[in-house]
């Protein structure tokens, strides 16, 4: 394994807890296959899927606290939901504590969870790849997700965010979650105007 990607599993391996650990090994070796796949560069996949969740293991109230701290900008719905923030944590600790410069890989991190319209490849790559990753839990709708992204990576986040939209929506019919972030809105609503573009057209 390249060099930096090895030291950096090696210090996530301590900051992570093992089940999140074992997710990030699935979205990095996803995201590399992905990159394959689709001309990407493999070892920028591979670093974004590996650093993708570097802040998940903190508690709400500890991610808002450090976000303040770093002067990071939140929205309303952020600050409501501090475990929204934890792609902007993790973009910032992957420039600031492990050296990462590309804005395509810290895009990558921040945008993770809730997507956003019109991502670049590599974006793409990563909210896809923590969706589909080999040890996630078999969910509604992931099979078909998972047949089809090898063949038509929009089509796949235009499904995954449909399915976390029906999923919060069920969540917030039963009082289990508060709201939704309108970035994943947006993101949907992007991806569903290109799949009926491309109906159009067929
Ligand atoms: N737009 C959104 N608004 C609110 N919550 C969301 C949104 N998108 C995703 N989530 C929720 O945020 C949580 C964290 O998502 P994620 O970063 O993918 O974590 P995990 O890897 O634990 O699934 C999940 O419970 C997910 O359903």
């Amino acid at each position: 394994m390249d060099q930096q990607l090895n030291e950096l599993q090696e210090k996530l391996k301590d900051i992570l807890t093992e089940k999140r650990f074992l997710h990030t090994l699935g979205v990095c070796h996803t995201a590399a296959c992905l990159a394959m796949c689709y001309g990407a560069d493999i070892k920028k996949a591979s670093i974004a899927g590996i650093l993708h969740d570097c802040a998940k293991c903190l508690p709400d109230e500890e991610i808002k606290r450090r976000c303040k701290e770093y002067q990071i900008d939140m929205t309303d719905v952020e600050e409501r939901n501090p475990y929204l923030l934890h792609g902007k944590l993790g973009a910032y600790y992957a420039k600031i504590n492990y050296g990462i410069k590309d804005s395509d890989i810290l895009n990558a991190i921040i945008y993770h969870t809730t997507g956003r319209p019109n991502m670049s490849l590599l974006e793409k790559i990563i909210f896809i790849a923590d969706y589909i990753e080999a040890g996630r839990k078999e969910i509604s709708g992931l099979s078909e997700i998972r047949n089809i992204v090898f063949h038509d990576l929009d089509k796949a986040v235009y499904m995954a965010l449909e399915n976390t939209l029906k999923y919060l929506n069920k969540q917030i019919a039963n009082g289990q979650h508060k709201e939704i972030d309108k970035m994943t809105l947006n993101a949907y609503e992007y991806y569903k105007s290109g799949i009926m573009e491309q109906q159009n057209e067929e």
